[in-house]
């Protein structure tokens, strides 16, 4: 479903600032796949989520989705394939646009602008019953502004929306990250909900052990731009945290990120 070969990124080539992000980084997702990514500051994740959705291009090395190479597609004609949901929950909603608008506009995804933000009562019913699910309450407040939203009720729109959108990959960059942790614990079981309800095959880098292990199928831990540590779905389902932390002390130098410790 997403191949990714031999990939190698390096920022500021031949100048002070040089740094080799992506290091001949492979990895390999079926369909359904859901992949958490965790590691050392700097290690990659960020640039090898932004390397898939095409924002960064990769200096060599292959990508692709459902077989298609995608290295040579620009973000806005990879979108289509691909959902994001990043660590700022001002980035995937339209704070200017009303709630149902902005999911009107996720459901009319790649079609006729014009249609886009049509509302028929069906959509409106079906948004209604959808946001009810999240318990936020915010079937009630279908026409308010989404800028007036708290970031743990923009995150669980933004994860409903990339659920209507049905993307070919999900990339979730530290979508938890800047909640409290009642509310990050609420838009990670909606996580769970929304990638097992749309089968959808998921990247999510996150620096929450116990997150990274209780989300997803596989894990991979990355260090310099590789990935250093692999578990596959079998292996998963008996990693805990000591032993992540164990991995992490066998490589050299790494420095622990403090927010790994609160895991
Ligand atoms: N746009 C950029 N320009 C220059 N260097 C960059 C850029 N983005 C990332 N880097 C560098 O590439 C390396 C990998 O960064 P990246 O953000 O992918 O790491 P990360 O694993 O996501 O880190 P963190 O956990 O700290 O967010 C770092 O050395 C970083 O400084």
């Amino acid at each position: 479903m997403l191949t990714i070969d031999q990939i190698d990124k390096t920022f500021f080539p031949g100048t002070v600032n040089e740094r080799r992000a992506l290091a001949e980084l492979s990895l390999k997702l079926d369909e359904g796949d859901f992949v958490t990514v965790i590691g050392s500051n700097g290690a990659g994740k960020s640039t090898l989520l932004n390397a898939v959705a095409g924002r960064y291009t990769v200096d060599t090395g292959t990508i692709e989705i459902d077989g298609q190479r995608v290295n040579r597609l620009k973000e806005h004609q990879r979108a289509r394939y691909v959902g994001r949901v990043f660590q700022d929950p001002m980035a995937g909603t339209a704070p200017d646009l009303t709630i149902e608008q902005n999911l009107a506009l996720a459901v009319r995804r790649g079609k006729n602008r014009g249609l886009a933000l049509a509302l028929t009562r069906q959509l409106r019913a079906r948004f209604h019953d959808e946001l009810t699910s999240l318990e936020l309450g915010l079937e009630h407040r279908l026409t308010a502004k989404v800028g007036l939203l708290s970031g743990g009720q923009r995150q669980a729109l933004s994860l409903l929306m990339a659920g209507f959108t049905q993307p070919r990959i999900l990339l979730l960059d530290e979508h938890t990250a800047a909640l409290d942790p009642q509310r990050a614990a609420l838009v990670t079981d909606l996580t769970e909900r929304i990638v097992t309800q749309g089968g959808l095959t998921t990247l999510m880098v996150t620096h929450n052990m116990e997150q990274a292990l209780k989300l997803g199928n596989r894990l991979i831990m990355m260090h310099e731009g590789r990935i250093v540590f692999e578990a596959s779905a079998a292996q998963k389902q008996h990693l805990t945290v000591p032993q992540l932390l164990a991995e992490f002390g066998k490589i050299k130098g790494a420095q622990l990120d403090d927010r790994a410790l609160l895991a």
